[in-house]
């Protein structure tokens, strides 16, 4: 039988296995594998030559006995049903690593942003809004940015909610302009949170960030921000890749001109001659790499060939099951995207504290208060991951699973 590269079933036999070991019955898988509510819905925008073009979008509620769920919106014509699935289930155990008092959601449209205009997104990111204003608000369900989304996105959706709750609501969505509600370090706290847990995996395989080689896959919010707060810690970050490609330089690459010359999709590859693939990126010799992407990049074809003695994953869900077996055979430390990416839903929740109680914090704080949830979820995992003798993965999904069954147990419903 050839891989699993399913995201949502994956998923289901992690956290199964994950319960099992945290000692829950039958029943609690029952529950948690899968979301409690899937919507989805069609969306007619009249596009900039008159025609109508109808979009399929999707919202999933993973679990919401701890809280409202929470999670981004995601723009991309590879969006399916299952794959938003897997990501709202993600989002909770993200929640429940952090410690936040949500439940996850995730949100997806079928769509190419690349190709359309300014007025066609704005359209049609209204559209999403009014076709799931019924299971959404900010004490239901609070969406944010993911792939190809960003804060102009969730100021058009923000604005939409208001008028159609003829309220101001602030609270409905988060990764907003800072104008709007949106709080400081939100834009960076992504690849905060990936440096946090990159400074804590190298120090328990004694590797000095200064002077590391850091490979990262993906220039968008999270690789970009990545590969600058990397270079600005003496790093060598010899490539980097978009969707078109990767660009390598065993010198280190000049992150700020690429900083500088990627586009709003973090595109920046395509001009230049020489690249490589980003097939070929993931296989560099380098200390540390970090899949900032898109999903099932490292599976069991290329898992072998990793040379970075560490994996910290910015993207959700880059690594298959299997891979994650064999790179933990190989003594390779992997941290998990439920972990290492979990720093934009921790800032996400302090920009709705924030608009809960409409007092503004300084971004020093903001980073402050995020350092010390990702030091504390990165510790908790890893001792987990060595008390309990299972991966980092699995370590993460029992750390994750504990505060939304144990919150389903309390409400009664297992
Ligand atoms: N933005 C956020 O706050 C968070 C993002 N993530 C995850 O991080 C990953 C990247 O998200 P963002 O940086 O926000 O997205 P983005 O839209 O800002 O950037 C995406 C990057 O991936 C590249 N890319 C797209 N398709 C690719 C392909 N087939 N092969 C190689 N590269 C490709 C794009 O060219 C771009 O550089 C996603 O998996 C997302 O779910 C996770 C947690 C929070
Ligand atoms: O900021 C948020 O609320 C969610 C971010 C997100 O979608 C993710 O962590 O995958």
């Amino acid at each position: 039988m050839g891989e699993n590269l399913n995201l949502f079933t994956s998923t289901q036999h992690v956290i199964n296995d994950a319960l099992a070991k945290l000692g829950y019955t039958e029943e609690m898988y029952e529950l948690l594998k899968e979301p409690v509510r899937m919507l989805t819905v069609r969306i007619p925008v009249r596009m900039d030559d008159g025609s109508i073009q109808v979009f399929t979008g999707y919202r999933a509620q993973h679990n919401d006995a701890v809280g409202p769920t929470k999670g981004g919106v995601r723009f991309h014509p590879e969006v399916d049903e299952e794959e938003v699935k897997a990501l709202s289930m993600w989002m909770s155990l993200k929640c429940g690593i952090v410690d936040l008092p949500y439940g996850g959601g995730k949100g997806g449209i079928i769509c190419d942003p690349r190709t359309m205009s300014f007025a066609e997104l704005e359209k049609l990111s209204r559209g999403y809004v009014r076709a799931i204003s019924q299971i959404v608000g900010p004490t239901k369900d609070i969406p944010a940015p993911d792939v190809y989304t960003n804060s102009q996105i969730m100021a058009w959706m923000m604005d939409e909610y208001s008028r159609l709750r003829e309220n101001d609501s602030p609270g409905f969505i988060t990764g907003k302009p800072i104008v709007l509600g949106g709080s400081q370090g939100r834009e960076k706290a992504t690849a905060q949170g990936v440096t946090i847990c990159i400074e804590e995996a190298a120090k328990k395989r004694n590797i000095n960030i200064k002077g590391a080689r850091v490979v990262i896959q993906g220039f968008g919010n999270a690789g970009s921000f990545l590969a600058k707060f990397m270079h600005d810690a003496g790093a060598k970050v010899v490539a980097i890749s978009d969707a078109h490609g990767a660009l390598y330089d065993e010198n280190g690459l000049d992150i700020d001109y690429l900083l500088d010359r990627r586009d709003s999709f973090g595109t920046v590859t395509t001009l230049f001659e020489n690249t490589i693939s980003n097939k070929e990126l993931l296989e560099l010799e380098c200390d540390i790499l970090v899949p900032a992407a898109i999903s099932n990049q490292i599976t069991s074809e290329n898992a072998h060939n990793i040379k970075a003695a560490i994996v910290v994953e910015a993207a959700n869900g880059p690594t298959t099951f299997e891979a994650t077996k064999i790179l933990s055979e190989r003594g390779i430390l992997l941290v998990p995207d439920v972990l290492a990416s979990a720093g934009g839903v921790t800032v996400s929740y302090f920009e709705w504290v924030q608009n809960n109680q409409g007092y503004y914090w300084s971004e020093e704080e903001v980073n402050e208060k995020l350092h010390a949830k990702l030091v504390s979820a990165f510790n908790n995992v890893y001792e987990t991951s060595e008390n309990r003798r299972v991966n980092m993965r699995l370590a993460a999904y029992m750390v994750g699973a504990r505060k939304m069954a144990e919150a389903s147990r309390f409400r009664g419903w297992v």
